[in-house]
């Protein structure tokens, strides 16, 4: 990434002020209570666990766990591939490239809103293959397997990556349980969804970059998937847009915590009583930034659509259902290089009453 590409430059309205406050506020979470036997019976404190997971949602659309049963040698051990890995010779890297077929490995062109990021990335999915529809093409009913590839070095990388994306799972299923609760549902409401689902984990570099005020390690936008479960080391960057008052805001890092994001299928599941929130992530002149999501996604052949238990005539559906497979396969497409049109949304199939 040596020159700067123009490519990298942000229109003058979403370019960054240097000096983005820190959140206070952002809710913080203990989820001691899961894990623990003797706490996770005691009905009085998961209900209380669940009424602050709910107004976070509600409130913030982000929030931060403590506590959350993920062990910090594990946590440290992604963080050292992802190190060794980036560390390699781009050509080393470039062996296990993406490409517009299979869109799993490393890459360092993606695009945000069709501004290329400051930023390298592996992706590999939780499930090996994950199936989805061979293209975006709406009559095209083929669907793909898709395998991961995995590096030659670090020679330990696939067996940390698949023991943390266990482990990331376990906890993505606890939060999805606790969000169900809070949305007046039995726990396990939207477990269905997830047979054969097609989340996927992301090793994420941000080199340092000469023009912090210029570029994004990544650009505005709104996670597409169900929940999000990252992973941030200690240089921070990643900026919440606050739903009080639409100010950017900073996401203090929290070591060996985890933040949470409600991504836009929860959006819509929920119809808008949960939001999904626009976030970035800013760069930084001096040091590297590593992070880790965990993209907690459905199976492909998933209809998203409000619940029906969470509509009514007086609050009918605000959305006509979509095909998760489809939209996701059409984000990869644009994400992948610069397009002329915006990028698929769920505002695209918003009912206008
Ligand atoms: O690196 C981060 O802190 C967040 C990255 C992110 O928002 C994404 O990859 O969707
Ligand atoms: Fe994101």
């Amino acid at each position: 990434m040596g020159e700067v590409d123009p490519a990298f430059i942000q229109e003058y309205e979403h370019r960054p002020k240097l000096n983005v406050n820190e959140a206070g506020g952002i809710p913080v979470i203990d989820l001691s209570p899961l894990n623990n036997s003797e706490l996770s019976n005691d009905q009085q404190l998961i209900g209380s666990l669940v009424s602050e997971i709910g107004n976070a949602c509600k409130d913030w659309g982000f929030f931060q766990v403590i506590n959350h049963g993920v062990h910090s040698d594990l946590q440290k051990r992604i963080e050292l591939v992802a190190r060794k890995f980036f560390g390699l010779s781009t050509e080393e890297k470039r062996k296990v490239r993406r490409d517009e077929e299979n869109p799993l490995g490393y890459y360092d062109t993606e695009h945000t809103k069709n501004v290329r990021d400051w930023k390298e990335v592996f992706d590999f999915t939780v499930s090996n293959p994950t199936i989805l529809p061979a293209s975006h093409k709406p009559n095209d009913h083929e669907v793909q397997e898709l395998r991961n590839q995995w590096p030659e070095y670090p020679p330990e990388i696939r067996e940390v990556c698949l023991e943390y994306a266990e482990a990331l799972e376990k906890l993505s299923y606890d939060l999805l349980e606790l969000i169900s609760l809070s949305l007046g549902l039995p726990a396990k409401r939207f477990n269905e969804f997830f047979k054969g689902h097609t989340s996927f984990i992301r090793l994420n570099h941000y080199p340092p970059c000469p023009l912090p005020d210029l570029a994004l390690g990544v650009g505005r936008h709104k996670d597409a998937g169900a929940l999000t479960v990252l992973a941030q080391d200690d240089v921070g960057g990643l900026d919440v847009k606050r739903k009080a008052d639409s100010e950017w805001v900073r996401v203090k890092p929290i070591p060996e915590s985890y933040i949470i994001n409600v991504g836009d299928i929860i959006q819509v599941w929920s119809n808008d009583k949960y939001e999904s929130v626009e976030h970035r992530v800013m760069v930084n002149p001096h040091r590297e930034r590593f992070s880790v999501p965990f993209f907690f996604m459905p199976a492909h052949y998933v209809m998203v659509k409000p619940l029906d238990e969470l509509v009514n005539e007086h609050n009918p559906p605000k959305y006509k259902e979509y095909n998760w497979g489809k939209f996701f396969r059409t984000r990869k497409t644009s994400n992948f290089k610069k397009l002329e049109v915006e990028n698929i949304q769920i505002h695209h199939f918003k009912i206008s009453n």
